[in-house]
């Protein structure tokens, strides 16, 4: 049995985006990532308090995709460890020397995970100035840092096992009546997620979620599309989560990849943290305050790219939490004798 590499956190996302400019728009312009490399084929941005070369990618290509994943891994000799656990788990492996790959990021290992997913494991990369205390240069959302990747995958068991296996904790679930999975949150970082799992068709990205600060953050951000008369891209929220408890705000950027706008969740580094399990009837658990999740939601995501560039075929989901009917609006039902509390 090979050892897994030692994931230390979500790192960065590259998109394929059909139009560098309207891209740079929404994601330097409107939600303040911080330009750190440019050419005419590439961007690479950076939250406010990140200290290494970058956080998301957005190539320039034909297709609106998921390119891949990266988690940086502990040590170099990690990277090593992860072409050897997916080349025993019969994965597509590629390995991508420093300057191959991505602007900044040294030595890596590619693989297509057991989900079907592109993701990226390395060690290095390049050291980028401390941004955190330059609020002269801060505009937009403020974004922060990257916070987690929302994955679409039709088997949420199957990818709890995989990422699992990996030495990844469950911070919470959604579970139906009979303990069946709908959706799980995992991390390596200590916080509530560095990865999720909608299900739904799949491999295909659901959302990268990136952090602000603070809630009003996410406020100004719905308050900055509105003023322009970009309110099209505004999908669901602001609102606070049931899971996580994070207050969130939904976007579609012009090629509709999703990216949420996110803040305040909760520690989980102690080495005994359980898992929160919600109840799939509980109408709280995907938005605190018992809001409707938009159809959109639940349905749409990005399709991802395999080693070569080509997009991954999806396997139609096992679950659908959206046609659980909880309510006239796919949520909670209160009974009567809950409505009085
Ligand atoms: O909608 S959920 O409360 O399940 C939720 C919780 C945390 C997230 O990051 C998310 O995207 C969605
Ligand atoms: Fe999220």
């Amino acid at each position: 049995m090979t050892t897994p590499p030692d994931v230390v956190r979500s790192a960065y996302a590259q998109l394929v985006v059909t139009d560098l400019a309207k891209a740079r728009w929404f994601w330097a312009d409107m939600l303040g990532f911080h330009i750190q490399y440019e050419d005419e084929s590439r961007l690479c941005l950076r939250g406010t308090d990140e200290l290494t070369h970058h956080s998301l990618v957005l190539r320039k290509g034909e297709i609106a995709a998921l390119d891949h994943l990266a988690y940086r891994v502990r040590t170099s000799e990690d990277v090593d460890r992860a072409e050897h656990y997916f080349t025993a788990l019969g994965r597509p492996v590629r390995r991508v020397p420093a300057g191959a790959g991505t602007p900044g990021v040294g030595d890596a290992v590619r693989v297509i995970d057991p989900l079907g997913f592109p993701v990226e494991f390395f060690h290095d990369i390049e050291r980028a100035e401390r941004l955190i205390q330059r609020y002269d240069l801060r505009r937009g959302a403020e974004i922060a840092r990257l916070d987690h990747f929302n994955i679409c995958t039709p088997d949420i068991p199957a990818a709890y096992a995989h990422y699992e296996a990996l030495g990844f904790g469950c911070s919470e679930t959604i579970e139906g009546d009979e303990h069946e999975l709908y959706a799980a949150w995992m991390y390596r970082k200590q916080t509530v997620h560095d990865v999720a799992f909608t299900g739904g068709a799949g491999p295909r990205l659901h959302h990268v979620g990136v952090a602000t600060h603070e809630s009003h953050q996410v406020l100004r951000t719905a308050d900055l599309f509105g003023s322009v008369r970009k309110e099209h891209h505004i999908e669901r929220g602001p609102g606070r989560h049931g899971v996580s408890n994070a207050f969130y705000l939904y976007l579609r950027d012009p090629d509709g990849h999703r990216v949420e706008i996110y803040t305040s969740d909760y520690y989980t580094g102690d080495p005994d943290h359980e898992p929160y399990r919600w109840n799939v009837h509980d109408d709280r658990r995907r938005d605190f305050w018992g809001n409707a999740v938009i159809e959109s939601w639940y349905k749409e995501a990005s399709p991802v790219l395999d080693l070569d560039g080509r997009p991954v075929p999806v396997a139609e989901a096992v679950l659908d939490e959206s046609a659980v009917q909880v309510g006239a609006d796919g949520l909670g039902i209160v009974e009567p004798n809950k409505q009085d509390g």
